[in-house]
């Protein structure tokens, strides 16, 4: 592939940065680069390119798509609208909808939260009534609070949507269903007849997503736009109910999933951008004769980096095992097997909450690490911030997934003193609930955090029971309870996080050079040493941790920073992140922060004049006294 069209990459990206840029400047430009982008990725290898060429064009394609999956109208596109057709809709609607959708003759996205729900799905309004005289169903929002708000994409862009609504047939409900909407027409992209569509304003981030809001009057759409893989509507309006209703929760999962291994990359490219700056940056001068250091040389500094690494392996191998499972149980519940179902809905409501927590927390680090270049838009810390935390709120707010965990926790816990057994991810609620002694080693530590969880869980247990005997209700008894209920969720999850890293690296180490082996695992110790120490309440309530073993434990944290220091730089290389993708001014692989840094500044539209007409419109009259 010639130089020239490896350029068009850098077509991609934007002369004019998009801080400065209107709202509505920022979509159309998003769409431009869009649809170059869906063109560039999708340019198909003919069959006389040379390996090299077809090589270069399948890196093209990589570049491209990682440049804009995060922040792009089409978003909900891939991550949704397309998974929901494939777990959703019968073979004969799969076959359909995949063709139009995976060509981009339509654009889709998922409307499922509105102006007035969205954890609480059950309690969604948009009603979809079921006509049998015309084998129609009627979709209707009968109150503001129905309109659909949020989906990416439904602004302006989408065409076609996925439409979560509730299922209405003789004027009974039978819950929450998908169904296959027609927004706008496909030629004139007018709104058709009966639909609401706009965008819902400017947000903290995700600006070019085109988020909107769809009000339905009584507009009307075939039977067979309700995606049936799970339930159905006879002709004659009878209903078949699925073997799970909450099948129909199935994108959710997948995109809970999906978060994890986003987190795995958000962390590791604001990690790579402030590592990279604090390997160039000097500041400060402890020693009087010698220069001043770089600042990644001072320890604090470390201290704030360098678990950013280790939770970006950590989350990528936790991802990576997550699919597995996820496969795993797709493939059972498409031969009517659910059993699985419950524990995969759980680890996805403990893992997707803490990753997204511990990289939203760490990005927001990365970007303080930077001191006041961090806050600069073009260090693009700021913005990489705020698509992470979003993640904290969509795909289930956090809260809720985990109170979702606790859910399956308490059960199991219950269970198991009843005498039904432990499996999977939490056989381990019946080890030894007691540590003997503190036992320093890495897999020790694990052991810990799984004591933590156990004594956790049992003991909200026990104050659920105690708040039940008390005389208050089951409903009344858990809300007392949720903080710990919580806290019991992430004690799960991070024995979990902490398990599954230490296991899927010690299953790799194998295969690795005796160096890389020996940086990786320092990274795995690093990652344990620091969570007990963030957690070192909890050892010292359950894990019979004692003082001399914390002092023990801090001397060590402080030696693994110091080991690891001399490859910090070559650890964020290795995520491999071009100069486009990273789009910082602090992160450039060749360092030159300062020269980007005025590069970008010369780019603001007020450096274009040495005095801004306000001087003379404003200033010179009111310093003069004559305003
Ligand atoms: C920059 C980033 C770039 C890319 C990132 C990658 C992808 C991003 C893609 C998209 C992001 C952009 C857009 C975001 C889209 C959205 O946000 S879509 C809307 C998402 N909304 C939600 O997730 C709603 C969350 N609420 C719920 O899931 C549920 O309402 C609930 C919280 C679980 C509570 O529901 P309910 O009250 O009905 O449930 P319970 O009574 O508590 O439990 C009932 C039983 O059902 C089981 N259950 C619940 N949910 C599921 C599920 N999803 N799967 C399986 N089972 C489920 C639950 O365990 C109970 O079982 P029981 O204990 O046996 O009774
Ligand atoms: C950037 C972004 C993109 C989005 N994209 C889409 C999209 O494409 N499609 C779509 O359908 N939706 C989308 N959403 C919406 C998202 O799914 C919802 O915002 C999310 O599900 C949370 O629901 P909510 O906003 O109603 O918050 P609420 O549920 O109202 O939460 C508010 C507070 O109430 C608490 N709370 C709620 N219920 C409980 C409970 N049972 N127990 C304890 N505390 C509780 C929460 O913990 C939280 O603190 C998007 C959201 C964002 C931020």
């Amino acid at each position: 592939m010639d130089e020239q069209k490896v350029l068009s990459i850098k077509g991609l990206l934007d002369d004019t940065p998009e801080e400065y840029l209107s709202h509505k400047e920022k979509y159309e430009n998003s769409i431009r680069k869009s649809v170059l982008f869906y063109k560039t990725l999708h340019s198909t290898e003919d069959e006389n390119m040379s390996v090299d060429e077809k090589t270069k064009l399948n890196f093209r394609n990589i570049v491209t798509s990682a440049i804009f999956k995060d922040n792009s109208p089409f978003m909900l596109h891939n991550s949704m609208f397309i998974p929901t057709i494939m777990g959703q809709g019968t073979d004969e609607q799969r076959e359909y909808w995949m063709k139009r959708a995976k060509n981009m003759e339509i654009i889709g996205t998922y409307a499922q939260t509105e102006l007035g729900h969205g954890t609480f799905i059950r309690g969604l309004e948009t009603q979809a009534t079921y006509d049998p005289d015309t084998e129609e169903f009627v979709l209707h929002s009968p109150v503001l609070s129905s309109y659909k708000w949020w989906p990416g994409g439904l602004a302006h862009t989408a065409n076609y949507c996925i439409v979560m609504a509730r299922l209405y047939i003789k004027g009974k409900s039978h819950g929450i269903h998908p169904f296959m909407v027609q927004i706008r027409d496909e030629e004139t992209h007018m709104p058709l007849p009966g639909i609401k569509l706009g965008e819902i304003g400017a947000k903290l981030g995700f600006n070019t997503v085109n988020n909107g809001f769809l009000g339905f009057e009584n507009h009307r759409i075939s039977r067979d736009r309700m995606l049936m893989k799970n339930a159905q509507v006879l002709k004659d309006g009878t209903f078949v109910a699925g073997s799970n209703s909450k099948l129909t929760y199935g994108t959710m999962v997948y995109v809970r999933v999906l978060i994890v291994s986003n987190m795995a990359n958000m962390l590791a490219k604001a990690v790579t951008i402030a590592l990279r700056y604090s390997a160039i940056r000097r500041q400060s001068q402890p020693k009087p004769d010698e220069p001043e250091p770089q600042i990644l040389d001072y320890v604090t500094q470390q201290h704030k980096l360098f678990i950013a690494i280790a939770s970006s392996h950590a989350f990528y191998m936790n991802a990576m095992w997550l699919w597995e499972i996820y496969y795993s149980v797709s493939l059972q519940l498409a031969s009517g097997k659910l059993d699985n179902l419950p524990e995969l809905h759980a680890l996805a409501c403990c893992l997707k909450p803490l990753s997204t927590i511990d990289a939203t927390a760490m990005i927001e680090k990365c970007r303080l690490a930077c001191g006041g270049h961090g806050y600069m838009l073009s260090a693009n810390l700021a913005q990489t911030y705020g698509l992470a935390t979003a993640a904290y709120t969509y795909e289930g707010e956090n809260t809720v997934l985990l109170l979702q965990a606790a859910r399956s926790l308490v059960k199991a816990w219950v269970g198991h003193v009843k005498g039904r057994p432990l499996k999977g991810t939490m056989a381990y609620l019946a080890g030894d609930s007691t540590v003997k002694a503190w036992d320093g080693s890495i897999d020790g530590i694990i052991q810990s955090f799984k004591v933590v969880a156990i004594r956790k869980i049992s003991s909200v247990v026990k104050i659920l029971q105690d708040y039940e005997k008390s005389g208050l209700s089951p409903e009344d008894a858990w809300n007392k309870a949720s903080v710990f209920l919580t806290a019991a969720s992430e004690a799960h999850g991070r024995a979990v996080l902490l398990s599954v890293y230490k296991s899927e690296m010690d299953k790799r180490a194998a295969v690795l050079s005796p160096p890389l082996r020996k940086v990786l695992l320092q990274l795995v110790d690093l990652y344990v040493t620091y969570w007990a120490l963030e957690k070192v309440g909890d050892m010292l309530l359950y894990a019979s941790i004692t003082d001399k073993d914390v002092d023990e434990l801090q001397r060590r944290y402080i030696e693994l920073l110091a080991a690891i220091r001399p490859n910090a730089v070559g650890l964020v290389d290795a995520f491999d992140f071009r100069d486009e993708i990273l789009n910082s001014t602090l992160g450039a692989y060749d360092g030159r922060a300062y020269e980007r840094l005025m590069e970008e500044a010369m780019k603001s539209p007020l450096n274009a004049e040495p005095v801004n007409q306000t001087f003379h419109k404003y200033l010179k009259p009111f310093m003069r006294g004559k305003l």
